[in-house]
């Protein structure tokens, strides 16, 4: 049988909200996931054991193959399943490590898609979900890998119809462990932030349809909670920040998840185009990527 291709595409929080701490130590989030256009690339040959070979720029740095996400989440599934057929994966590592932008998730959610593929189990077949959630709390959302609401720590999603948002993102090429950020929020187990009343009346995200414009609005009223305790962890990332802002057409720049990836919104392609080779020439040690959130 040939191998089967997967894209395990990067993950943009376009707002993150931490709404609380919960009891067990993880924090209560509601965040407009959007996904991008650069992504990883897994594929499996099916064989009768697991086995991951990593290649690609980036492949040393995500550490060993038994650590892997994507082994973790095939090796969960398999107890999970009974008689599961597993096989070869080939993991083309692409997306800077440790950067925000769900790299890790986005593989192990690509694995248990081609798993699901080769194994005849629907996408939203309960045992996917459930393995899903205990891979990573971004893992559920890269399941699906479309734009949507996510709130709780990540196992609730709400789709929603985004239009396509041109784009610039940028990783300094220094990674931040998510945990850290977290923690340098200084939140006490069990301690709110946002009472139940203030999240009934948060205002909603615009109806399907809507525009780029009205996107860009709403999303500017919104924010990153995490981009002051990560700043403070990586000061760099105010530089990248302020590298985005200063470019022609930045409409909304910030940082995607615990950093320290950031991106920035564009009216149109070749905006981000231009603003994208002007970032790269100044800082040609970055990692940058022009293209499109949907
Ligand atoms: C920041 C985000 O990227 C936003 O999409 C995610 O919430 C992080 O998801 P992730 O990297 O898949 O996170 P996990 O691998 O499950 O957890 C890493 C660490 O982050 C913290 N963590 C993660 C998610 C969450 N909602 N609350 C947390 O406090 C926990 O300390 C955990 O030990
Ligand atoms: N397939 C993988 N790709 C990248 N990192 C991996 C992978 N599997 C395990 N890891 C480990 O997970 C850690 C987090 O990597 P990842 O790139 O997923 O972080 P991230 O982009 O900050 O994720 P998130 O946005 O979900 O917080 C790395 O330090 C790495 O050692």
């Amino acid at each position: 049988m040939m191998a089967l291709i997967d894209d395990a595409r990067a993950k943009v929080n376009l707002t993150l909200r931490v709404v609380g701490r919960r009891v067990d130590g993880y924090h209560d989030l509601e965040s407009v996931v959007a996904f991008a256009d650069c992504a990883d690339r897994l594929s499996l040959t099916p064989a009768p054991r697991l086995h991951l070979t990593t290649t690609g720029p980036l492949a040393q740095a995500c550490g060993e193959a038994a650590d892997n996400l994507v082994f973790k989440a095939a090796q969960l599934l398999g107890e999970h399943v009974g008689n599961l057929k597993l096989g070869d994966f080939t993991l083309e590592k692409i997306l800077p490590v440790a950067s925000g932008i769900g790299g890790g998730s986005a593989d192990a959610a690509a694995a248990l898609r081609l798993l699901a593929q080769l194994n005849g189990l629907a996408i939203d077949d309960a045992r996917l979900i459930e393995v899903a959630r205990s891979t990573g709390a971004d893992v559920p959302v890269c399941l699906g890998s479309r734009g949507c609401v996510m709130t709780g720590i990540g196992e609730t999603l709400l789709p929603l119809n985004l239009p396509k948002m041109p784009c610039v993102m940028v990783n300094p090429r220094v990674p931040v462990a998510t945990k850290d950020v977290f923690n340098a929020l200084g939140l006490r187990n069990g301690e709110l932030l946002v009472g139940a009343a203030d999240v009934m009346d948060a205002p909603g995200w615009p109806d399907d349809g809507a525009s780029l414009e009205d996107w860009v609005e709403a999303l500017s009223a919104g924010s990153n909670d995490l981009e002051a305790p990560a700043m403070r962890i990586q000061p760099m990332i105010g530089e990248v920040l302020a590298a985005l802002s200063a470019t022609d057409g930045a409409w909304l720049a910030r940082m995607s998840g615990s950093g320290a990836t950031c991106f920035a919104l564009y009216e149109n392609t070749a905006e981000a185009q231009r603003a994208s080779q002007k970032i790269q020439q100044a800082h040609p040690q970055w990692w940058v990527h022009a293209g499109v959130l949907s």
